[in-house]
């Protein structure tokens, strides 16, 4: 049985970029449940039709042929033969992701894809990123991981990789898009037994070095 190794938390806390260089290290896989929501709302709006609206979204997942990979170094995420892998990052789509996260028969089914693709994974462990894997998705993963970082210093990466778009706007972005997630599942507390990594004093390498030290200590592998 492939472990998951369950990593949740907030918008811009270095969930993927810390859980991609983690698989690496490991020779681990790496799933981004993020992208199936954002290639979710990408398909939505591609279909002319609004994410607020939970019927248009229901009939949008009836049909929709989206294909993630557990490979740490191939990001691509395609919608039958489109490649978004680019275009679910626009700001467009940050901002109407929340919209189609909301609706729970969305999340039921993203959850049995995420669950299928870690149980068929050619890897003794896939680190599993998102909002709701320490929660809902992977209750019974061994290691259980709530990344946090302090809400400026989320805003402050995230405009760090948005070149061109206006700081304040991608932080009000950010933090509107956090609200509507967090009431949806609670990503900002750790639930019973999940480990905190804060990360707002640590830089990138001290963040991947806290994030394995945890997976040592409760699976007994060594990262040297
Ligand atoms: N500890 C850290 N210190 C500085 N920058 C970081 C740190 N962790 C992540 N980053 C950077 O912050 C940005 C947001 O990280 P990302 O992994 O996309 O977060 P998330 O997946 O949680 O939204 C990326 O550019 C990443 O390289
Ligand atoms: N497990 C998850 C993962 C993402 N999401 C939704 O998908 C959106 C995009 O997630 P993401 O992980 O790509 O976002 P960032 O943290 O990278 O900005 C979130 O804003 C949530 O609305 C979710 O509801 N549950």
């Amino acid at each position: 049985m492939t472990d998951f190794i369950a990593i949740d938390g907030p918008a811009g806390s270095g969930k993927s970029s810390v859980s991609k260089a983690v698989a690496r290290r490991l020779g681990f896989g790496y799933l981004d449940t993020g992208s199936a929501y954002r290639a979710l709302a990408w398909h939505v709006l591609d279909r002319g039709a609004d994410t607020a609206d939970a019927d248009a979204v229901l009939s949008a997942v009836a049909e929709f042929p989206v294909r993630l990979g557990l490979d740490p170094d191939d990001r691509t995420v395609q919608v039958g033969d489109v490649d978004v892998t680019d275009a679910i990052r626009e700001p467009s789509v940050s901002g109407a992701v929340s919209g189609v996260a909301r609706v729970p028969e969305v999340r039921e089914q993203v959850n049995r894809l995420f669950r299928s693709l870690v149980a068929d994974a050619p890897y003794p462990a896939v680190v599993v990123e998102g909002r709701d894997i320490t929660t809902v998705v992977a209750p019974d993963a061994p290691v259980r991981i709530l990344l946090t970082a302090a809400p400026e210093v989320r805003a402050a990466r995230r405009a760090g990789e948005l070149a061109g778009e206006n700081a304040e706007a991608v932080a009000a972005a950010l933090h509107k898009r956090d609200a509507s997630d967090s009431a949806v599942v609670d990503f900002l507390n750790a639930a019973e037994g999940v480990e905190v990594v804060d990360s707002t004093e640590l830089d990138f390498t001290q963040t991947i070095d806290a994030v394995l030290t945890v997976i040592e200590r409760i699976r007994g592998v060594h990262h040297g």
